[in-house]
């Protein structure tokens, strides 16, 4: 396995084909496209389509220019339409003001994309134009409600072969912030994984149906927490015990049951209060959270005293909870076109009980009769 990720990770850097001079793909005609944009931030009034919005331009050797096929809306999108994270995003998209913007907008929001890659940069040796390609553009880059989106050759993987593009483009956000959640920071893998008792908070949205399924597939024991609508769909992707939010004090529900290896927390609030307490003490056990304040702290209070601020906050409870036995941790999502290979590989190896494979598509979670399961 890490030696396959090796070798595309040297592909990527252009191990593999010989390195091409100039860009590749189809001569570009255009200088426009058709592209859904604010102007401003606030709610979905700002949102404004137009067909002249600038063509994009490669402007690093390793990027590519991919044509969207589909896309896909997240909560962050709805986030960013309402001005979460600006201050953030705005300093990573321009770090010394090179580009001399004077604001952000036109703002492009959208993350996931599938498609198909027009041109290549200089140094893109292991995507060709016409590659059938997905990927999660991370937040600071103009987004996918567009013609066309231009990527890192480092953010792209090529596409599962058993999904369409519409189906393809549900997954990248919701997938890469699970496997960063569990894998990256949690530090759980295929072979590590088998046998341990896994919770997952909020499990059925996007991120926490993908990570039920990720956990079942690399042999968790998996508990999700949902209300009870999505009850049938969790049994379904794999829970062993599903557990109703809504029904009555969750908390001491979840006392009930043998006590935990790990926690993805995609709820937040009040929850790290009392769930910390669920994970079996002094045996290595982690709790991951996705809900953290660095964005809004940021947002607040300005980059510097927000990074601050964030990194007393971290640094003080991931103390406080070591010191009681347990690992507590802040996970994001991390744009990553190896993670993607990895997934797509997944995706594709059709071991799942539902047919094609472990992972299993939801249009919209929640529903049973939404689920469409590749
Ligand atoms: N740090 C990062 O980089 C990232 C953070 N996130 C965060 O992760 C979280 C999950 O994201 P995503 O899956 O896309 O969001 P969704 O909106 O798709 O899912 C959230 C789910 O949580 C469920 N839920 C709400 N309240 C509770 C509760 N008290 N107990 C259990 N479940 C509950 C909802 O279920 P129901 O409707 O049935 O109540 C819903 O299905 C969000 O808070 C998001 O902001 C996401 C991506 C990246």
């Amino acid at each position: 396995m890490l030696a396959r990720r090796a070798l595309r990770w040297a592909a990527r850097r252009g191990g593999q084909r010989p390195p091409v001079r100039g860009l590749r793909g189809s001569p570009r005609v255009r200088s426009a496209m058709p592209s859904w944009v604010i102007d401003r931030y606030g709610r979905n009034e700002v949102l404004r389509f137009t067909r002249d919005m600038v063509f994009p331009v490669i402007h690093y050797p390793n990027e590519v220019i991919v044509k969207v096929h589909a896309a896909s809306l997240n909560p962050i999108d709805l986030n960013m339409r309402s001005g979460y994270g600006a201050t953030a995003l705005n300093m990573k998209r321009d770090p010394l003001k090179i580009k001399s913007m004077d604001t952000e907008f036109p703002l492009t929001l959208g993350r996931d994309v599938s498609g198909v890659i027009m041109e290549c940069g200089l140094s893109v040796s292991y995507f060709k134009p016409g590659d059938e390609v997905w990927a999660a553009i991370p937040p600071w880059k103009q987004g996918t409600l567009s013609e066309f989106v231009v990527a890192s050759a480092n953010e792209v993987s090529f596409k599962p072969k058993c999904l369409s593009h519409v189906e393809a483009a549900s997954l990248p956000y919701v997938g890469l912030t699970a496997w960063s959640a569990i894998n990256k920071v949690g530090g759980l893998n295929q072979s590590n994984c088998s046998g341990k008792r896994v919770l997952i908070l909020g499990a059925s949205g996007g991120v926490g149906t993908f990570a039920v399924q990720l956990v079942k597939a690399w042999g968790a024991h998996v508990t999700a927490v949902c209300s009870h609508d999505a009850g049938t769909l969790m049994k379904k992707l794999g829970a062993d015990d599903v557990i109703d939010y809504k029904a009555g004090n969750l908390e001491q529900q979840l006392k009930t049951l043998p006590s935990f290896d790990f926690i993805l927390d995609n709820v937040g609030g009040s929850t790290e209060k009392w769930a910390l307490d669920l994970l079996k003490k002094w045996s290595g056990a982690t709790y991951v959270t996705l809900v953290t304040p660095f964005l809004i702290n940021v947002d607040k209070l300005g980059v510097a005293d927000g990074m601050l601020q964030t990194g007393v906050t971290i640094g003080s409870k991931t103390v406080k909870h070591l010191l009681k036995g347990v690992h507590y941790r802040w996970a994001f999502f991390m744009p990553s076109g190896p993670s993607l290979d990895e997934i797509a590989q997944l995706v594709d190896s059709g071991k799942g009980e539902h047919g094609c494979g472990y992972v299993c598509i939801c249009t919209s979670p929640g529903t049973d009769d939404q689920e469409s399961c590749m």
